[in-house]
């Protein structure tokens, strides 16, 4: 991998309640490449959440190093970690976390203005965005007037509106049905490829593994197999 978009050595992250102190990933190194939808499956409990959480830098490792798109995540200020957050990462979680108040255009034209895009060009960005994930017809719609799988569609607009070279999803298929995760999964891979971006996705869900330019199964805190479906499908005669 020539230049990968994460880059993670030794990552050692424990949770302590009390007395009681929780390994989770005991030295994990991984890295991870632009252009491609790799996929983190393996049971409840195996800590993926908490991995995607320290690349993602929304959690401090307890050792190790995390550089994401050459830069060392953790010698950033917090101001300096959270606007590299902000400009370069989108994030989609199982919940959709929208707005309801708010139509589907404006919550994916929301982040623009935090980035300091002028209303105009946040509403080109943001109708552009909602093509892609075929939600233009629904634009002026509500959360409350949508199924799971168009609210998922407009959470991944409101990343993709950002034009982030990373995006990370925790279980976004979880509350969604089988032929809608599916779909969900071929639009991840479908922005991986015509955007460039990485595209770290876990999930407890075996369905999608072949949905994956790469896919890693986690086992208690550890990455116990690393494999390129797409490519070995592309090999076999
Ligand atoms: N904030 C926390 N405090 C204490 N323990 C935690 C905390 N967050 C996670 N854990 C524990 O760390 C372990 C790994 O959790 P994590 O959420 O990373 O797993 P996961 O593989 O994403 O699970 P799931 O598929 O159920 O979401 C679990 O045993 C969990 O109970």
């Amino acid at each position: 991998m020539e230049h990968p978009a994460i880059q993670a050595t030794g990552l050692c992250k424990s949770y302590r309640s009390g007395k009681l102190q929780t390994p989770v990933l005991q030295g994990l190194s991984i890295e991870i490449a632009p252009a491609q939808l790799t996929l983190v499956e393996g049971p409840s409990g195996c800590g993926k959440s908490t991995l995607l959480a320290l690349l993602g830098g929304l959690l401090r490792p307890d050792a190790g190093e995390v550089t994401v798109l050459g830069n060392e995540l953790w010698r950033m200020s917090p101001r300096q970690l959270e606007q590299f957050r902000l400009r370069h990462t989108g994030f989609i979680f199982q919940g959709f976390n929208l707005f309801g108040a708010l139509s589907c255009r404006e919550q994916v034209m929301l982040p623009l203005g935090y980035l300091g895009i002028d209303p105009a060009a946040a509403r080109r960005r943001a109708d552009e965005a909602l093509e892609e994930v075929r939600m233009s017809a629904r634009a002026d719609l509500r959360p409350s007037q949508l199924s799971g799988g168009e609210k998922q569609r407009v959470a991944i607009a409101r990343a993709l509106a950002k034009r982030p070279q990373l995006l990370f999803a925790d279980e976004p298929t979880s509350a969604l049905d089988a032929a809608n995760g599916r779909q969900l999964i071929e639009l991840l891979h479908s922005i991986a490829r015509h955007h460039g971006t990485a595209i770290l996705c876990v999930s407890h869900d075996p369905r999608l593994i072949k949905e994956g330019d790469r896919v890693m199964q986690m086992e208690d805190g550890r990455i116990v197999s690393d494999t390129s479906p797409t490519a070995l499908e592309a090999a076999t005669p």
